[in-house]
């Protein structure tokens, strides 16, 4: 008796062409790869932002490979979500965005031949998620964090002047203009998981966050991490100038907890009111009030081919 052939995988790569390292080259070695490994591959490049979300609508395929940054993954995870219906397709993440948060949180491989081998491999790990209702619309699933305060300024003032060779350089640039301007702090209500009474806090900038990276590989918190259910809060009590280089220089060193000028801990819902900017993602996302909360859909996200595919505790 022979044995039946394993199915082709079917692939479709969907590339933004705007992220900050796109890499046209790169990507047509991955696509060669993943050929000869005997996968059907269909590149589809992004047109316009939102593109890939509704194109992702219609693909009837079991892996998605998404190339770009942290922003062009949500947008795609917002279009898989919106078809929940149907078969959840294995996500790969070909890192070539700017900070690439998610990248660090796995240790996701780079190279076209890395990530080719990780495709042939197949291990996975959980993506789970959360989900943001207000700010700029509908109920919108985010993987890293959503947050209002100082850091959701400093992106929509980066992504407002469409800054792409120099990103990073006007993520600095813009923090030190925005430090020193003042901002009216947040009412946060927070439900701790099985709480039935919330908690309601004042802060200057609030952090819901699934991810334990920030801004690439800075720590901002070791309670949490992408393939782990459940969301974190962290918030900035003050976030007047000599407040904020404490956080930051305690977030370059390894995490922020345990500072007094910050509240952290488990959540399983957050309410955040005030008027203040919103950044999912690490991209723009209207303004406050936002409702946050855990999202049900979990992916499953392809690791590199030597790394542990057992979730982190
Ligand atoms: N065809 C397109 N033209 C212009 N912008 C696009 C297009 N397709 C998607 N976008 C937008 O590009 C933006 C940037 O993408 P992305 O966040 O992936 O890259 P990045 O900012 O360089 O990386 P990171 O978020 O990891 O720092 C997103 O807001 C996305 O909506």
């Amino acid at each position: 008796m022979t044995e039946a052939a394993a199915p082709a995988r079917r692939i479709a790569l969907l590339v933004n062409p705007a992220a900050g390292r796109h890499d046209p080259w790169a990507l047509a070695r991955l696509a060669g790869m993943l050929a000869r490994d005997g996968a059907s591959v269909e590149t589809l490049t992004s047109r316009a932002p939102g593109d890939l979300a509704a194109r992702v609508a219609d693909l009837d395929v079991d892996t998605v490979a998404v190339a770009g940054g942290d922003g062009t993954v949500n947008e795609v995870v917002g279009g898989l979500a919106a078809r929940r219906d149907r078969p959840l397709p294995r996500l790969v993440v070909v890192p070539q965005g700017t900070a690439d948060v998610l990248a660090h949180e796995y240790g996701l491989p780079r190279s076209a031949q890395a990530i080719a081998a990780a495709v042939a491999a197949g291990r996975t790990r959980p993506l789970h998620l959360g989900t943001v209702a207000g700010g700029d619309g509908a109920a919108r699933p985010f993987f890293l964090m959503a947050s209002a305060g100082f850091d959701a300024e400093v992106v929509a003032a980066v992504e407002a002047r469409h800054f792409k060779p120099l990103k990073k350089l006007a993520f600095v640039l813009s923090a030190l203009r925005l430090a020193i301007h003042r901002r009216a702090p947040f009412e946060v209500t927070l439900w701790a998981p099985g709480a039935t009474e919330p908690r309601h806090v004042t802060c200057a900038t609030a952090i819901v966050t699934k991810a334990r990276h920030y801004g690439g590989p800075f720590v901002l918190t070791r309670e949490t991490g992408c393939d782990r259910a459940g969301l974190h809060f962290v918030g900035l009590i003050d976030d007047r100038p000599a407040a904020l280089a404490a956080a930051v220089l305690k977030i370059a060193r390894g995490a922020l907890e345990g500072a007094a000028n910050v509240v952290s801990g488990p959540v399983a819902r957050v309410r955040i009111d005030g008027a203040g900017a919103v950044q999912i993602d690490g991209e723009p996302a209207g303004h406050t009030p936002i409702d946050v909360a855990v999202e049900e859909m979990v992916l499953d996200l392809v690791i590199a081919a030597d790394r542990d595919a057992t979730p982190q505790s």
